[in-house]
């Protein structure tokens, strides 16, 4: 094993450009300054979205995880979409919520549009398999009662040509796992949502490695993003949604489009999402360009190297440090400060 070379941290002074007044939650403190700052997170900032990278076990999920606790205690609603179900222990006065107890309503009335665009770039539907899909909806309309009924349509769906009956039995292949049980309890209209105001002080954990299929887990998951967005369309209050994983939604390779959109136009409505990922260069440019706080943990790959020096105009110097820096440990940078500082969250 090679030694760890020992890397000098710069001293550093008093870096933001405003001052944010008490209009901010502490995350840590930033290295080598005296007397000690605080590392500070500008509230103002939240609904100009949050990125954490690191290497594994770097300190990301603390990280966001302090960030949850302290949020909430300003009175801001949290929600954390938790991928490896590893939040119950990280926040402990979270409120942990089993998805199978907060179904979300399948092809909303209001929005089928994103729905089926969730369904089919995580299911990988053809153009006709969709094409099909949007002609059941047109047909059935509100008669379609949730993923079984869908399921069952496809069972008898008339095949006014041969297409018609390749694609159905396809198409019905592809979005049985929806409708067989357990699964089919996700989809349901509960008439509710995560997050409301009993939980305000306490950020709400949806634990989604309750959902063992990985497909599953994502539909899911973006259906109940939606609905959250779409709930707050009208109540246009401040709110903090933390994605683990997100490269599961929001990869590079395979994007759920609509949700790569939301982060660009949902600004304006309040809503404030924190992307957390191991690797930066796994993520859509998109995250990287809307994200305006930036917290980089430990990185080792060259290729996610590149891209966060690149995405936040490092020096070398700088740059060099981030292969090395220890466990919670981490680069800061966000608007209100003048350039990136290297802090210690606690
Ligand atoms: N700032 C910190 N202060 C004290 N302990 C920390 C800090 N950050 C992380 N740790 C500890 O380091 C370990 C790894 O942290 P964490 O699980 O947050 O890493 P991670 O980057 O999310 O890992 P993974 O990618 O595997 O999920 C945990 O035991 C955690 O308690």
């Amino acid at each position: 094993m090679t030694a760890k070379p020992r890397v000098k941290y710069p001293v550093q002074h008093r870096v933001e450009s405003s001052d944010p007044g008490t209009n901010y939650v502490v995350i840590g403190w930033i290295i080598n300054t005296v007397p000690r700052l605080e590392a500070r997170l500008p509230l103002n900032l939240l609904n100009r979205h949050i990125l954490i990278v690191g290497a594994t076990g770097t300190g990301k999920s603390y990280t966001a995880s302090r960030i949850a606790w302290r949020v909430s205690l300003k009175g801001v609603p949290v929600i954390v979409l938790d991928w490896h179900g590893e939040y119950g222990d990280l926040i402990a006065d979270g409120v942990r919520l089993n998805p199978f107890e907060n179904p979300v309503e399948f092809l909303n009335p209001h929005d089928p549009k994103s729905d089926v665009e969730v369904i089919s770039d995580v299911l990988g539907l053809t153009p006709p398999q969709e094409y099909l899909l949007w002609r059941i909806i047109g047909e059935k309309g509100s008669r379609l009662d949730g993923v079984e009924s869908l399921a069952r349509v496809l069972e008898t769906y008339y095949d006014d040509a041969s297409w018609v009956r390749e694609t159905r039995l396809s198409l019905h292949r592809k979005l049985k796992i929806l409708a067989t049980n357990p699964y089919s309890k996700l989809f349901s209209d509960s008439g509710s949502l995560p997050g409301d105001s009993s939980s305000v002080g306490k950020p709400v954990i949806m634990d989604l490695s309750l959902i063992r299929n990985i497909n599953v887990r994502r539909i899911y998951g973006t259906m109940l993003l939606a609905r959250l967005v779409h709930r707050n369309y009208g109540l246009r209050k401040s709110y903090l949604i933390l994605i683990e994983e997100a490269q599961n939604y929001l990869g590079r390779d395979n994007p759920v489009g609509f949700l790569a959109r939301m982060m660009g136009e949902i600004r304006k409505n309040n809503i404030g999402f924190c992307i957390i990922t191991q690797s930066p260069s796994l993520i859509v440019d998109h995250v990287l360009v809307n994200t305006n706080t930036k917290i980089i943990h430990s990185v080792k790959s060259n290729l996610d190297l590149e891209v966060v020096s690149k995405s936040l105009f490092l020096d070398q110097d700088t740059a060099r440090i981030l292969p090395y820096m220890d466990v919670g440990e981490a680069l800061l940078f966000n608007p209100s400060l003048k350039k990136p500082v290297l802090i210690r969250v606690g």
